[in-house]
């Protein structure tokens, strides 16, 4: 089943509105028009005096963004999701088409349909996981039937390209020659916004033409991929928002136009009255052929216009009895218009090339699988090429779900599995060499075995009569140096190495001091077997009883140690200031070329208003002669424009480079103070809350071996409290209230330290 096209009509707040003329029905979704009977006068139709028209929504002293949400929000997502979406801005000059597409530049929330619609794809591009959405973007003027392209590089003002015509192809029309801007982010395409309507006002004057009198489409093209590629599946989702204010509607007989402005009244007519006659084809549906062609507007909107696509149409009215001869006319095309009937369809096309290239990839996959089956025969080697992530999560799920016995078997002649299962378990197999070399150096205690933890306890509190510093033989770094260099091969992240920690339930405790069943039968042994080691004495015995504050260790550890990667952090650190000095002075200066292009724009058109006014002068070539004010405020037009494009690039370029600063500072950052808490452990050993722990006196718990410290090399305070807490076992709530007032302490310690970064 079809869908109706969708029209709304949208009043033109004034001081003088005709309340005996125009009623809104009371579900504001009816207009009603009164009109007394005057011969004399000339009515509109002497006739009918009354007109009732119903509409998909009346928007009266509503709010720009009340107005998309009516009217564009739902068009925007769905054009998301593939299907084409037109809004078009119908009515007379000055009744606010452009004010409802474009909107007023002097205050943003007075933004019109165009930035909104900008601003949602964008947001719809920062939540999506799971596709490639890229979005270009094109500006077309049709003046007196002529195609203009508002965004053209090679004319600076948008100049009308005689190479542009319109071409009717099987994916549907498509403007030959007009210029497609690809956009990375809304600002982007803002910026190709504001180029195409100071294109636009530089035309006008150039070549003396009315904005009111073109027809212009603003075009958002959308185009979706997935993310997981999934075998033969090449689907692309393509779809277009076409945003059209159209040119004013007022008739020929009112305008009183005569020369170049009856010829572009003329053209306007034509093209409107053509449109009005497409939407008349269009809603009936014996007809068989629809003459899109008769006009560029219709020509160009032929895949637009009901169809496949969503279309809705905004009717702008004055309320002023003064026009309402066109405030009729103008809801006659909006009821017309609510006639047609749609059948949107997403527009998916198959990538071609990328077709041939899955294919071929399939071809060698399957090749790669018949090898494989002749190897087992022959024993051959294979090599295989990259998997997919798919394939891989498949391969890694398939060998999890096995080691644990979930599944009695591979699916090795699966297709996606091939011989990368080696890998995995030769992975899966040093990850098991991980845990032997832990063994060796540790043993493992489950949490609930509360003997063995009572034993380690004992011999725990024997260490710490004797302060050996078994804190610092748990350290990983010291098992696996490897693990936190950056830049070497290290099998291991940070998070994969919590997956080869003990589990939760576990405890560890160094089996080179501690052989804990052992130790627990004759204490004596256990107290020579917890002596330290000499050289770590020798550290202790020089090592100051109580450690110093962080914020005072960090100050230190930054001029001994840490001075090389401090330097560097500085060194990052000015130039991103630098750079952002910089770049809000280029951003200032945009503004200001905005603003003074903002303020020309409105002089031109007092100028181009006064010269209509007075009437206008040609020479011998029919060329109109405009004053020199007006002329020097065109070429300065012209030179903020270029001037703008100069710092909007720069800016675009010290936007890339603060980025990466930021980034090359942030890594210098949390490497130093990375490096610093492993100075701070290895320096000054436990802190004094977990050594207090440990004393026989201390408030020990089964389970509450320090471990945490392993756990937490790369964790935050917060994170290694909570740990803490899991790994101990019951504990009153006073240790858990001093642990967790002494862990917030160490914290604001530690922030102060850091806050200098
Ligand atoms: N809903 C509205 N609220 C406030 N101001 C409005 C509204 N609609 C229009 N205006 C103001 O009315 C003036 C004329 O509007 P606008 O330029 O949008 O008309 P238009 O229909 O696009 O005219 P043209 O056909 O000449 O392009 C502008 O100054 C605009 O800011």
């Amino acid at each position: 089943m079809g869908t109706k096209v969708r029209a709304f009509v949208r009043v033109k707040p004034t001081a003088h509105f005709a309340q005996d003329v125009i009623k809104f029905g009371p579900d504001n979704k009816s207009i009603d028009i009164y009109i007394k009977k005057d011969a004399k006068k000339g009515v509109v139709n002497n006739k009918q005096t009354d007109w009732s028209f119903k509409l998909d929504g009346v928007l009266h002293n509503t709010s720009q963004e009340m107005t998309y949400e009516t009217v564009a929000k739902k068009l925007v997502s769905e054009a998301l999701t593939g299907y084409n979406g037109t809004i078009m801005c119908y009515g007379q000059t000055g009744a606010g088409k452009t004010y409802t597409m474009t909107g007023a530049t002097a205050e943003y929330k007075h933004r019109g349909i165009i930035p909104r619609a900008v601003q949602q794809v964008f947001k719809a591009i920062a939540c999506s996981v799971d596709s490639f959405i890229t979005v270009r973007i094109s500006y077309l003027e049709i003046y007196n039937e002529t195609l203009c392209d508002l965004l053209s590089t090679t004319t600076s003002s948008g100049a009308s390209d005689m190479q542009m015509a319109i071409v009717d192809c099987p994916q549907g029309v498509y403007v030959k020659g007009l210029s497609i801007h690809s956009v990375s982010d809304e600002e982007d395409a803002l910026n190709l916004l504001f180029e195409g309507e100071t294109n636009r006002v530089i035309a006008e004057h150039s070549l003396n033409k009315n904005s009111s009198r073109s027809h212009c489409i603003f075009t958002i093209y959308i185009e979706v991929r997935s993310r997981v590629r999934v075998l033969s599946d090449i689907r692309c989702i393509n779809s277009k928002i076409n945003l059209i204010d159209l040119a004013g509607s007022e008739r020929l007989s009112k305008t009183g136009s005569e020369g170049r402005v009856l010829k572009e009244a003329a053209y306007i007519n034509k093209s409107l009255s053509f449109l009005e006659q497409i939407i008349i084809a269009l809603a009936d549906p014996k007809r068989e052929h629809i003459p899109f062609r008769q006009s560029k507007l219709t020509h160009v909107l032929k895949d637009s216009l009901g169809g496949k696509c969503n279309t809705v149409l905004v009717a702008n009215i004055c309320g002023e009895a003064l026009h309402v001869e066109e405030t009729l006319s103008s809801l006659r095309f909006a009821t017309r218009m609510k006639w047609i009937t749609t059948e949107p369809v997403v527009n998916v096309t198959y990538d071609s090339e990328e077709t041939v290239k899955t294919l071929e990839k399939e071809i060698s996959l399957l090749k790669q699988e018949l090898a494989m089956h002749d190897s087992l025969v022959n024993r051959s080697l294979v090599t295989y090429g990259p998997l997919t992530d798919v394939q891989v999560a498949e391969i890694k799920s398939q060998i999890h779900e096995y080691l644990k016995g979930a599944i009695d078997e591979i699916d090795f002649f699966n297709t996606m599995l091939r011989g990368c299962c080696f890998f995995f378990f030769s992975q899966r197999q040093q990850e098991g060499e991980v845990e032997t070399r832990l063994r060796s150096k540790y043993i493992l205690i489950d949490k609930n075995d509360f003997a063995t933890i009572a034993a380690a306890q004992k011999v725990m509190a024997g260490h710490a009569l004797v302060p050996v510093p078994s804190y610092k033989e748990i350290n990983l770094v010291h098992l696996f140096p490897s693990i936190r260099k950056e830049g070497t091969k290290s099998l291991f992240s940070g998070r994969d190495l919590a997956a080869h920690l003990p589990s939760k339930s576990q405890v560890v405790v160094p089996t080179k001091n501690l052989d804990v069943k052992e130790k627990a039968r004759n204490e004596d042994t256990v107290k020579n077997d917890a002596q330290p080691s000499k050289p770590i004495s020798e550290e202790i015995s020089q090592r100051p009883s109580s450690p110093p504050s962080k914020a005072v260790a960090f100050e230190q550890f930054k001029e001994e140690c840490g001075s090389e990667i401090n330097r560097i952090f500085k060194e990052n650190k000015s130039i991103l200031l630098a750079r952002r000095k910089r770049s809000s002075t280029v951003a200032r200066r945009i503004n200001i070329i905005k603003q003074e292009m903002e303020d020309i724009k409105k002089a031109l058109e007092a100028e181009r208003q006064e010269r209509s006014q007075q009437g206008e002068y040609v020479d011998e070539k029919g060329r109109l002669i405009i004053d020199e004010k007006e002329f020097l405020l065109i070429m300065k037009l012209k030179d903020l424009k270029e001037e703008y494009r100069c710092s909007y690039a720069e800016l675009q370029d010290l936007k890339a480079e603060i980025q990466y600063c930021q980034h090359l500072v942030d890594r210098c950052r949390n490497k130093l103070i990375s490096e610093f808490e492993i100075w701070y452990s290895e320096s000054f050993l436990i802190p004094t809350y977990v050594q207090n722990a440990l004393k026989p006196s201390g408030n020990i718990r089964p389970g509450m071996i320090p471990i945490n410290r392993v756990m937490c090399l790369e964790e935050d305070e917060q994170e290694r409290f909570e740990r803490m807490q899991e790994a101990m076992l019951p504990t009153g709530p006073d240790s858990v209230a001093f642990y967790k007032a002494k862990m917030k302490t160490d914290q604001k310690v530690m922030s102060a330290g850091h806050s200098s970064l």
